[in-house]
């Protein structure tokens, strides 16, 4: 059997103050999740969902269902904005990662949890090279030597298909594809026993986007390490998952293997989804 690496339970964000009437009036059943009375936007909420050690989770919904707000609070990102309740649990740390210290933060951040930014000047500093950007990851974590730093960097380099001779380049004179390759190999480069990759394909051309995908199922098979893919394309979700949780107006409608949710849908939106890309 797998081992549970993480768990998320009854887990809720939300923008304004909120109401008693909030969840009432917000999800699926409603068709928002704008609260009417109170204006307060609920980005998700009732959200439960498990991630095991290799598995690839696939997390899919229109844009605005919630799909970032959720993978950056499993992230541990943006703690300053909006309202978070409920519990997430992970193997490596005794507690809610919904409640960490900014120091447990920073070391869970940078050594087991590793999240590629949809946007990449949110995650790569585009005036360094792109070595630097994965070199930074690796002194973060207290590497200290400069041929250990190079030699790891260059492998990252080479394992997620990077010409190494561009390593001291600065990341701006990169491709869309080459940069988003570079944020793959900074998130791999403490090996995670999580990835979480938001929107992979955003910003590529549709043959960079598979080439992309490809090398990134390949090393995510090879290192055997565990990922949550959002996306608002289902083909990526396909190509990725083993499992796929639907969101739609903040909360999850649908969830199972991905094979099974592709090919018998329950809900009426997942059908509307996966009709719509056939
Ligand atoms: N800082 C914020 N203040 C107020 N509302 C916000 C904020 N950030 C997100 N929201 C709202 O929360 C809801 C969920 O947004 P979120 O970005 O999680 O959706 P998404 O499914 O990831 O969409 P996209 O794919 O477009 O990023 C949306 O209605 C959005 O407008």
């Amino acid at each position: 059997m797998s081992m549970r690496l993480l768990e998320v339970s009854d887990v809720k964000k939300q923008y304004g103050s909120g109401c008693s009437a909030c969840i009432e009036r917000t999800g699926d059943d409603a068709g928002t999740n704008h609260c009417p009375v109170c204006d307060t936007v609920i980005a998700c909420a009732n959200i439960n969902l498990t991630v095991d050690a290799g598995e690839v989770l696939g997390i899919v919904g229109e844009s605005g269902s919630g799909k970032s707000s959720l993978a950056e609070l499993i992230a541990l990102e943006k703690d300053d904005e909006g309202e978070v309740a409920g519990d997430i649990s992970y193997t490596e740390y005794d507690g809610n990662l919904l409640a960490v210290d900014y120091q447990t933060r920073h070391e869970l951040k940078n050594t087991h949890l590793s999240l590629v930014h949809q946007h990449i000047r949110d995650g790569l500093e585009l005036e360094f090279s792109g070595g630097g950007n994965v070199a930074e990851k690796l002194l973060s974590a207290g590497w200290r030597r400069y041929d250990d730093v190079r030699e790891r960097v260059r492998s990252l380099f080479d394992a997620t298909e990077i010409p190494v001779d561009r390593m001291d380049d600065p990341t701006h004179t990169y491709s869309g594809g080459m940069q988003r390759r570079v944020q793959i190999a900074r998130a791999l480069a403490n090996k995670p026993d999580i990835i979480i990759l938001d929107e992979p394909t955003a910003g590529l051309d549709v043959s960079v986007q598979a080439r992309v995908l490809d090398m990134f199922r390949r090393i995510q098979q090879q290192n055997d390490v565990a990922a949550i893919v959002v996306s608002h394309d289902l083909s990526v979700i396909r190509l990725l998952a083993d499992r796929t949780a639907v969101m739609r107006h903040g909360r999850i409608i649908e969830s199972g293997l991905t094979d099974r949710i592709m090919e018998d849908p329950h809900h009426e939106y997942t059908q509307t989804l996966i009709n719509s890309v056939i």
